[in-house]
């Protein structure tokens, strides 16, 4: 086997030399942690790179492939390039700029954990599935800690979960018994890119060590009883499963917020849209309207009301990015031409001046 192979490598790109291309396992700030499938290496960018990137998604981030240039003696490499990406996650920097951050690239299924025993919040699933159609990966629905649970109990979560979670997979499992992990690994496939997004707690850092069959990503029990800075050494972000799988546990997913998402909405609400599209009037505002579908539906049991308010809810969301990002657009179209008409006044002195 090839070792760019064994970091999901599985195609082949006739105008980059092989050897020059790795993979970043770990972001921490500048620094970078990347893998050609053998070694780990130490890179940061290069001052090429550096004059190229202009954007903030332009960065190398957790799952890119990546062109370098490795000092295998010192196991350390400099990033030229990034390749382009098959998918990416986007979130909104922390604070208040208007500026997209990418997350992680290049993930084929996303993992939506969840626990079966508590806490199940129908709304945040929803958000997840949608980011996940954003990014342009596919989601999985997992439920943990099945070992806490009857089957009817089980059974019941599930019921809700196919409501909103139209089509996925679903696939309860237990860390501590391990059932329901051999369903999982139908979606860990050799040389394909999984990630994992869910919220503290529910189990992602035990799915990992279950999934590696040792401990490498400390869990909540162990980090209690931690003493302080012993988390300030690198934590590895990406995994390779025996199988060859890569595994994705970055802690970038668990705060993730929407960036653009219209056609992600159609898949995530397949069901809503339908009824939607059914309504008698094109501008149906599914309030007292004849003839309104997405009310009749809600009436007779079709569609829950609180599925169709948080659809709304994230509809107005998106509005609401969407206005930020042009608002943004127009400014920064406005100081460019501002820029171009000042250069252009100052050729126009200069040829005055002559
Ligand atoms: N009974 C049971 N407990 C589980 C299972 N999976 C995880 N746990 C426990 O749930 C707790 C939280 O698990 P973690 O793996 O740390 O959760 P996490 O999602 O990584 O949490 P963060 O790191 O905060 O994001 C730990 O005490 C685990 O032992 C399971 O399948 N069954
Ligand atoms: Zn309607």
């Amino acid at each position: 086997m090839n070792n760019l192979e064994q970091i999901g490598w599985n195609q082949t790109i006739q105008d980059i030399e092989k050897e020059t291309l790795a993979r970043v396992i770990t972001v921490q700030k500048n620094s970078y942690q990347v893998t050609d499938g053998t070694l780990d290496y130490m890179a940061h960018l290069s001052g090429k790179f550096m004059n190229q990137a202009i954007n903030p998604l332009d960065f190398p981030a957790v799952g890119d492939w990546v062109e370098v240039l490795k000092l295998p003696d010192e196991r350390k490499a400099v990033i030229n390039r990034v390749l382009p990406r098959a998918s990416q996650f986007v979130r909104q920097a922390a604070g208040t700029k208007t500026e997209p951050q990418i997350v992680a690239a290049n993930i084929d299924t996303v993992f939506i954990v969840n626990s079966l025993n508590h806490d199940l919040n129908l709304r945040r699933m929803e958000r997840y599935i949608l980011s996940t159609y954003e990014s342009g990966a596919s989601p999985v629905i997992v439920l943990t800690k099945k070992d806490e649970c009857s089957p009817d109990e089980v059974e019941e979560v599930i019921s809700h979960v196919e409501g909103i979670a139209v089509g996925l997979p679903i696939i309860p499992l237990s860390n501590v018994t391990k059932e329901g992990i051999d369903l999982l690994m139908e979606h860990l496939l050799p040389m394909r890119t999984a990630a994992l997004l869910g919220s503290s707690g529910v189990g992602k850092s035990t799915l990992v060590n279950t999934l590696l069959g040792k401990e490498v990503q400390d869990t909540k029990d162990i980090r209690s009883t931690d003493s302080k800075g012993r988390h300030t050494t690198t934590h590895r972000e990406m995994f390779r499963l025996p199988n060859g799988a890569l595994l994705i546990d970055t802690p970038g997913m668990r705060e993730l917020q929407l960036w653009e998402g219209e056609s992600a909405m159609e898949s995530a609400f397949q069901d809503v849209e339908a009824f939607e599209e059914a309504c008698k009037f094109n501008d149906c505002q599914h309030d007292t309207e004849p003839g309104c579908q997405v009310r009749e539906a809600i009436e007779n049991g079709e569609l829950s009301e609180e599925r169709f308010q948080s659809y709304l809810k994230l509809q107005r969301e998106l509005a609401y990015e969407k206005r930020r990002q042009d608002q943004k657009a127009q400014l920064e179209e406005k100081s460019k031409w501002k820029k171009v008409s000042k250069n252009q006044r100052d050729s126009y002195n200069f040829r005055k001046m002559r």
